[in-house]
């Protein structure tokens, strides 16, 4: 296992390449020839040049592990055909690069969730009652899905918001639906850990809803899960919880932060794009 003062967590990228390259020369990240980096998913999209953070994070190799997130996933969807791109997509310079095929097979082989140092990676979150040995088997269900032969009817069926609980008995594209929903889209659940979609703003607004890490009796307590997708949330360190989505193409930072100490590392982002527009 790496050295826990190596590993630096980076936020949600979105195709802001630069600020990465510019992120990643920081003296703290730059001066450490063993650093490794953990990605927080969403790696594309939506950000000016999502094939060249791409080709970034490929380029670090074994230095790097990069969760999916909901992006990524929805990258894999329009490769596969099942989506149409959106009108606020970045995804052509990947979709139209010669070894675009490779590129694509690169990202569906990246896992769901990744654990170690007591630190417990995802995109968006974890399900109130999944423990973390739980949400690394069902992230590795989606995985298997996604690594073998069907992995194009798995992305056409995840789409969806129901079921919004989890059940141990659901099988099939449900199963799998609730696991993607969970670790790549989750932000508000209510009391009970239900998932609730439709809130993308900050806590607080949501009436009865509340942050999934928020609901009572969560079964992880002694390890930090550390996550992105939420922008309007933002910066969150807390010792269970850290958010690291920055909101970097919104015209916010991109953030990294060391396992070791939580230290935070972050470089200023150009508005890319408009969030009243969406
Ligand atoms: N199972 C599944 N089912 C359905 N879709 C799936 C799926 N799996 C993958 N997908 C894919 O997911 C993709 C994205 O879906 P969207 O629904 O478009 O994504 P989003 O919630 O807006 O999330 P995002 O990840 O961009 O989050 P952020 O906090 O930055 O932004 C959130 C919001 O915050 C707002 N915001 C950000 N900064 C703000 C600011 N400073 N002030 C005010 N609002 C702000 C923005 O307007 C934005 O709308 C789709 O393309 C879809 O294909």
């Amino acid at each position: 296992m790496s050295n826990k003062s190596n590993i630096w967590i980076i936020g949600d990228i979105q195709g802001c390449c630069s600020p990465l390259a510019e992120l990643l020369a920081q003296p703290e990240i730059a001066g450490n020839p063993d650093a490794q980096f953990w990605f927080a998913g969403d790696l594309v999209n939506r950000g000016p040049n999502s094939l060249g953070t791409l080709r970034l994070i490929m380029s670090l190799g074994e230095r790097a592990i990069a969760v999916l997130g909901n992006h990524d996933l929805h990258l894999l969807a329009v490769a596969a055909g099942i989506k149409k791109p959106g009108k606020s997509d970045t995804l052509n310079g990947i979709l139209e690069a010669p070894d675009s095929a490779g590129l694509i097979d690169w990202l569906r082989r990246r896992p769901m969730a990744h654990y170690a140092h007591h630190h417990l990676l995802v995109h968006a979150g974890v399900l109130p009652k999944w423990s973390v040995n739980k949400t690394l088997a069902l992230a590795a269900e989606v995985e298997s899905a996604l690594r073998g032969p069907d992995w194009k009817s798995l992305l056409q069926k995840m789409y969806g918001n129901e079921p919004v609980r989890w059940k141990d008995a659901y099988n099939g594209s449900k199963r799998l639906r609730v696991i993607i929903n969970a670790l790549t889209r989750m932000r508000m659940c209510n009391s009970r850990g239900h998932m609730e979609f439709a809130q993308k703003g900050p806590p607080g607004h949501g009436g009865e809803l509340m942050p999934w890490f928020d609901v009572p009796n969560r079964a992880i307590r002694d390890d930090t899960i550390v996550f992105g997708h939420w922008s309007t949330l933002g910066l969150l360190l807390r010792p269970d919880v850290i958010c690291l989505d920055t909101g970097c193409i919104w015209g916010g930072k991109l953030t990294a932060l060391r396992l070791s100490d939580h230290k935070v590392v972050q470089v200023g982002c150009a508005q890319y794009q408009n969030p009243t527009e969406h």
